[in-house]
């Protein structure tokens, strides 16, 4: 491990306690992210990517349990983390974005109330400092007339201004982190590019960043690294450009290829058949396999584990060499 990397997440393993049994949602999730680097977390619904992430901060729901792994941040496992060492961490080294800023915010609290409180509570600057810091927030996120806005709920802000005030909460903490689940799909075009810039300007100042999506134009432009998820497991990792030049496992090229604004713009869209797995009844060896149009009989039904396939990239696909 560099001494850039800020996260190790190692196997990590999530479960949620069902009236169907136990649910292995996230089954051996394995990145790391250095400093000023983006990840992706890319796949379809269900793959288990927000588990994976919020199991990071302890933000999972009480029949979530994690049963195995550790994802080691600044030397400290978050794993098993007593909450009162988490609260240090959450929201002030590690900062998180929401699809939906109504998540992060309280609809009944101005946008003063909320930003000023939260960074006295992480100690980013006193009372007094913190209404100036919160309208720099604001301006810096590109919210115009912010001294009129932090009087405002978040309801009365569109959605595009309520993201971009979100976002000036996580960031104006200046996290080592930064969660972001799908922090644009509830924008139109023009919220998400300016977004994405926001992000961009984070990640420049040195913050690494997840980035969780199922878009993957959102992920090459902005991610420097990929982690492909499927059934909750890990199918393909490694840097972005490799992954939308070649992507070397099954359901990797089907995830590009049925991708528009990725790659050739005439190439044949493509879909991948079948739908996703139910993790619950997640097939035998490669979770794939039962839509996998290259599926062997032999050799899929056995467990396939990462390995690499080009310096820095991995896959979990023992055909993963044919495409490289
Ligand atoms: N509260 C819950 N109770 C039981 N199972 C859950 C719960 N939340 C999530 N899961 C399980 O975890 C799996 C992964 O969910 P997760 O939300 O991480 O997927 P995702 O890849 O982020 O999907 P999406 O893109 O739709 O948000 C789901 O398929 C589901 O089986």
């Amino acid at each position: 491990m560099t001494a850039d990397v800020l996260l190790d997440v190692q196997d990590l393993k999530v479960q949620f306690r069902t009236e169907r049994g136990m649910v292995p949602a996230v089954d051996g999730l394995s990145y790391s992210v250095a400093r000023g680097e983006a990840v992706a977390v890319v796949g379809e619904s269900g793959s288990g990517k927000s588990v994976g992430a919020r199991s990071l901060l302890a933000l999972l729901p009480k029949t979530a349990s994690i049963t195995d792994g550790h994802a080691i941040f600044d030397g400290q496992d978050l794993v098993g983390m007593p909450e009162r060492a988490m609260r240090a961490i959450r929201g002030r080294r590690i900062g998180m974005v929401f699809q939906n800023a109504m998540e992060a915010m309280s609809p009944t609290i101005t946008l003063e109330r909320q930003l000023t409180e939260h960074l006295v509570w992480h100690g980013v600057c006193t009372k007094a400092e913190a209404r100036e810091r919160a309208i720099r927030a604001l301006g810096e996120v590109g919210i115009p007339e912010p001294e009129r806005r932090l009087r405002m709920y978040p309801f009365q802000l569109s959605g595009g201004m309520r993201q971009r005030a979100m976002i000036a909460m996580a960031t104006a903490i200046e996290p080592d982190l930064l969660i972001a689940d799908e922090p644009t799909t509830a924008v139109d075009v023009t919220v998400q590019r300016q977004i994405l810039e926001l992000l961009k300007a984070q990640k420049e100042r040195g913050t690494g960043i997840i980035m969780i999506t199922h878009d993957l134009g959102v992920a090459r432009f902005f991610c420097d690294t990929a982690v492909v998820m499927y059934a909750g497991q890990v199918v393909e990792r490694g840097p972005m450009a490799e992954f939308i030049d070649r992507p070397a496992h099954p359901y990797a090229q089907g995830l590009l290829g049925s991708t528009i604004d990725v790659g050739d713009r005439h190439r044949k869209l493509s879909v991948i058949p079948g739908s996703p797995v139910d993790v619950a009844n997640r097939p035998s060896g490669c979770p794939f396999r039962t839509r996998c149009a290259l599926a062997d009989a032999d050799r899929c039904t056995h467990a396939q584990s990462l390995e690499s396939v080009s310096p820095g990239r991995v896959a979990a696909c023992w055909r993963s060499h044919d495409h490289v």
